[in-house]
């Protein structure tokens, strides 16, 4: 996996996302308060009005024209749910040219469908991100279609590196970002309201239990990311011998926590998988 991330003015560029729902919500806004691309330069669609004040808030234009996005934008994303993907290209196939690049979110379609789906030579980038690029966090992964070049996959890291960190890899291993980093973030929340749960079990405030559950998964984080250092050796120095946090460590591997997450990230990444199949 090659890192990609250089930065250049994309201030001018025009971006569109068909599919108003909460992906395109977090990136836009991300990319917004990132100042990268000028809200006023973006226009989302969707047929359904229901995030519209979100968005106009933000200064993005709001429409319920596919079309009408594809006609003002270079990049366009595709953030419709996967089984919109086809009849959603379809519909604005006839206006994508040469001069657009096609950017998809959606779960497990492939970059093949989607590029037999629109014009000969269309340039595709397919990407798998999470919501925390809502608050410059993100965690995405890129890989570039057969007629996209490389400083179309640039340009979508670029974008995506303003709002948290973005690889670059082979499309055959994005099924299982998916089921890493595109769900992780749900397994981490529920992690962080179970142990808060704990805490107030054991007679904590709910809101002082819900601080310290977020900041430990936080800060654990950081130092996973900032030392370098391998989790399990960071683990261990926090296990007092014949202390707490050993205590706690053999009930969860009693009950198979490691596994359950092993296990969900191999379920999540084989419905992605699915999806891709329908
Ligand atoms: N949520 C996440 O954490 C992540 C999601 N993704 C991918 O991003 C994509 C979007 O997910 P998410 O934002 O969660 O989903 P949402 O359902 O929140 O957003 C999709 C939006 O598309 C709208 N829509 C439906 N039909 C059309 C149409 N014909 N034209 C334009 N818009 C339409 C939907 O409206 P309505 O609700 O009325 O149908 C909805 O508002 C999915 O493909 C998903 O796999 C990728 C990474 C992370
Ligand atoms: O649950 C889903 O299918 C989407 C893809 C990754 C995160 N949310």
């Amino acid at each position: 996996m090659a890192s990609t991330s250089e930065t250049c003015c994309t201030t001018d560029l025009k971006v569109g996302f068909m599919g108003a729902g909460r992906m395109a919500y977090a990136i836009t806004r991300g990319i917004v308060n990132a100042g990268l691309v000028r809200p006023s330069n973006i226009i989302v669609s969707d047929p359904s009005p229901l995030m519209k004040n979100e968005f106009e808030e933000l200064g993005v234009a709001f429409t319920d024209d596919n079309k009408e996005v594809v006609a003002r934008s270079q990049l366009i994303v595709l953030s419709v749910k996967p089984n919109m993907v086809k009849p959603v290209l379809q519909e604005v196939s006839s206006l994508i040219s040469k001069d657009n690049i096609i950017v998809s979110i959606a779960a497990g379609i492939k970059l093949a469908t989607i590029e037999e789906l629109l014009p000969s030579g269309t340039r595709v980038v397919r990407v798998m991100p999470n919501t925390p690029v809502l608050v410059q966090a993100g965690a995405a992964v890129l890989a570039p279609g057969s007629a996209a070049n490389p400083r179309d996959a640039q340009l979508v890291a670029q974008l995506l590196s303003s709002v948290g960190i973005c690889e670059q890899a082979s499309e055959k291993l994005l099924d299982a970002v998916t089921g890493l980093s595109g769900s992780g973030p749900a397994y981490a929340f529920a992690a962080i309201e179970a142990m808060a749960d704990g805490g107030v079990k054991m007679g904590l405030p709910r809101d002082l239990a819900m601080k310290l559950a977020a900041q430990t998964m936080l800060g654990a984080a950081k130092m996973v990311v900032e030392t370098g250092r391998h989790p399990g050796q960071l683990k261990d120095e926090v296990c007092s011998p014949g202390g707490t946090t050993i205590t706690a460590m053999h009930v969860l591997e009693k009950n198979g926590f490691r596994a359950s997450l092993i296990d969900a990230v191999e379920a999540a990444t084989k419905r992605a998988e699915e999806l891709g199949q329908q």
